[in-house]
């Protein structure tokens, strides 16, 4: 998996390497542009002319040395540039003075009247943004929005918090471009919130910097999944999660159990249990209500079936210690009967609680978290709530990530915290983390958006498919992240008019397109 940083982790790789004599800033700035153009030509090999924005700092300075590199292609390059060049940091300064050509004022004016531009290259601010645009430069990124040559983002749509993926001035003064082109290793915000639509398509430019791989610590978030690097490398640079299953008995691949609700409300655990099962729990089994059992009896053949009365009942199967995994909360219903129901599933397995048995601690999620810290074993609990189903349990957290103060990363960080459980918080930006600090993000955009994933009962088979791999899994927080992934896989193997019950039956398609 790739590591994804933070602006400030970012400026610290870049100046380590400086100061360690590895390679100088001018270098940097070279690279970085050199890399800008290359993924400039290979994707708009026809182009011909280019309008480059550059901004007061070493984004500006990179926008100047795209400039000259494409002039010296012959391309008909006009530039408009923001601030005083004496003002400008020195790399970005001497190859301010490096261009030969004219540099506008950065206005709005002047970038509508460029209307007979190929490309326009946006390198107003990258990772030094510190402070919402406003006054004339807010009103140049409105109206990017609106020009009809395609947009390139150097480092970042500018605008954008590398940190937390949301405008850092008011909606709309971040660009939507069509490619955005980053620098050694990408940057959280490329990932989250608003970041992926903002971006476009992303491409890392390796700088080179070899040093630090390896080096940021373990509470370095990871990217589910890969982007692509310029150039290219050689087969799909994908992640090949641990989807293989070990050779032997049925038992040494697990036993997840999944708990069905009550009559009618049984096509839940049925999804979440045949998804546990494509993905290679060696068994599983359906724990139904008595009053549901011949409903699920009725639809199931190779998931066996057990009467569960309750969580005595669950009590009772659960003492065969054969069962590795546990699904709980799909259409269960809201109440304490939930409730006693997930204090008698916590134990020495791995459980996974969504939908209902999130819901049912919403007056007092509390009661939740010192039920899993009592099991005494770390990262044996997984929630995977929805975005409401997070507010519920997480109140202080989603209201700081609602009004913008922190990251989703970072909500969903306090929540594994707060909590003691592994929490995967859903959406086309899937945020995971680990009470040990892991964390995990898993963007669903450009070539891997999923629309048609937005469909009932879609989460129930993300559900299954942790179960399913956690039941033959020493590490819960992979298995989450593995499962993300591959449910997003399995949609897209599908395509539009997916609906939930298509999703197990993908599974085995995109295994062996994986060569698993
Ligand atoms: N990371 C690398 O390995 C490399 C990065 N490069 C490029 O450099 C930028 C980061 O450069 P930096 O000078 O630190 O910051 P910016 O250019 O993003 O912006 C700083 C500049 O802008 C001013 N400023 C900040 N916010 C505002 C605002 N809201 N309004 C007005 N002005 C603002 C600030 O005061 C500074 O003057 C990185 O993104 C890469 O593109 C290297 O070129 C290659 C190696
Ligand atoms: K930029």
């Amino acid at each position: 998996m790739t590591e994804v940083v933070t602006a400030a982790q970012m400026r610290g790789i870049e100046s380590a390497a400086i100061e360690a004599g590895a390679v100088t800033g001018a270098a940097l700035m070279e690279r970085a542009g050199a890399g800008v153009v290359a993924a400039i030509l290979r994707q708009w090999p026809e182009a011909q002319s280019a309008t480059i924005l550059c901004g007061p700092g070493n984004n500006g300075g990179d926008g100047y040395v795209i400039a000259r590199l494409l002039a010296e292609r012959w391309w008909d390059v006009r530039v408009l540039g923001m601030g005083d060049a004496e003002a400008m940091p020195p790399d970005a300064r001497a190859n301010r003075a490096a261009w030969q050509g004219e540099v506008a004022p950065l206005t709005r004016a002047n970038l509508e009247a460029a209307t007979d531009t190929d490309i326009v290259v946006d390198a107003i601010f990258g990772t030094g943004l510190t402070r919402a645009p406003a006054g004339e430069v807010l009103s140049v990124l409105k109206a990017l929005g609106d020009c009809a040559a395609p947009l390139v983002a150097v480092d970042a749509p500018s605008g954008l918090c590398l940190d937390r993926g949301i405008p850092l001035a008011r909606e709309g003064s971040v660009p939507k471009c069509d490619l955005t082109v980053t620098f050694e290793v990408p940057k959280i915000g490329h990932f989250i919130a608003d970041g992926p639509a903002c971006c476009g398509a992303l491409e890392v430019v390796d700088l080179g910097l070899s040093h630090w791989r390896g080096k940021l610590g373990a509470d370095t978030t990871r990217l589910i999944d890969a982007v692509p690097m310029v150039p290219p490398t050689e087969g799909t640079p994908h992640i090949l999660p641990n989807f293989r299953k070990k050779t032997g008995h049925k038992y040494d691949n697990g036993h997840a159990l999944v708990v069905s609700g009550g009559p009618s409300k049984t096509g839940a655990a049925r999804l979440a249990a045949r998804a546990a099962l494509r993905i290679g729990a060696g068994l599983v089994t359906v724990a139904s209500p008595p009053t549901a059992l011949a409903e699920n009896a009725m639809q199931l053949t190779a998931i066996m079936t057990r009467r569960c009365g309750g969580a005595a009942g669950l009590s009772e199967i659960l003492e065969d210690a054969r069962f590795t995994a546990l699904c709980l909360g799909p259409s269960l219903g809201v109440g304490e009967q939930t409730r006693a129901m997930v204090r008698a599933a916590l134990g020495p397995r791995f459980v996974v609680l969504d939908a209902d048995a999130l819901t049912s601690f919403e007056e007092d999620p509390s009661e939740l978290f010192e039920a899993i810290a009592a099991v005494g074993e770390p990262e044996r609990v997984i929630l995977t709530p929805h975005g409401g189903e997070f507010g519920r349990l997480f109140p202080d957290e989603n209201a700081a990530l609602d009004a913008g103060d922190i990251s989703k990363l970072d909500a969903v960080r306090e929540a594994a915290q707060r909590s003691g459980a592994v929490v995967l918080l859903k959406g086309a930006d899937t945020v995971i983390a680990s009470p040990d600090g892991r964390s995990s993000i898993h963007a669903a955009h450009c070539a891997r958006s999923v629309p048609w994933l937005a469909t009932a009962g879609a989460g129930d088979v993300l559900a299954g498919l942790i179960a399913g791999l956690a039941a033959r899994s020493d590490d819960l927080h992979r298995a989450a992240a593995d499962a993300t992934w591959l449910h997003v896989e399995a949609a897209r193997a599908f395509g539009p008019g997916l609906i939930a019950e298509d999703l197990p039956e993908m599974v085995p398609r995109v295994l062996r397109d994986m060569g698993v």
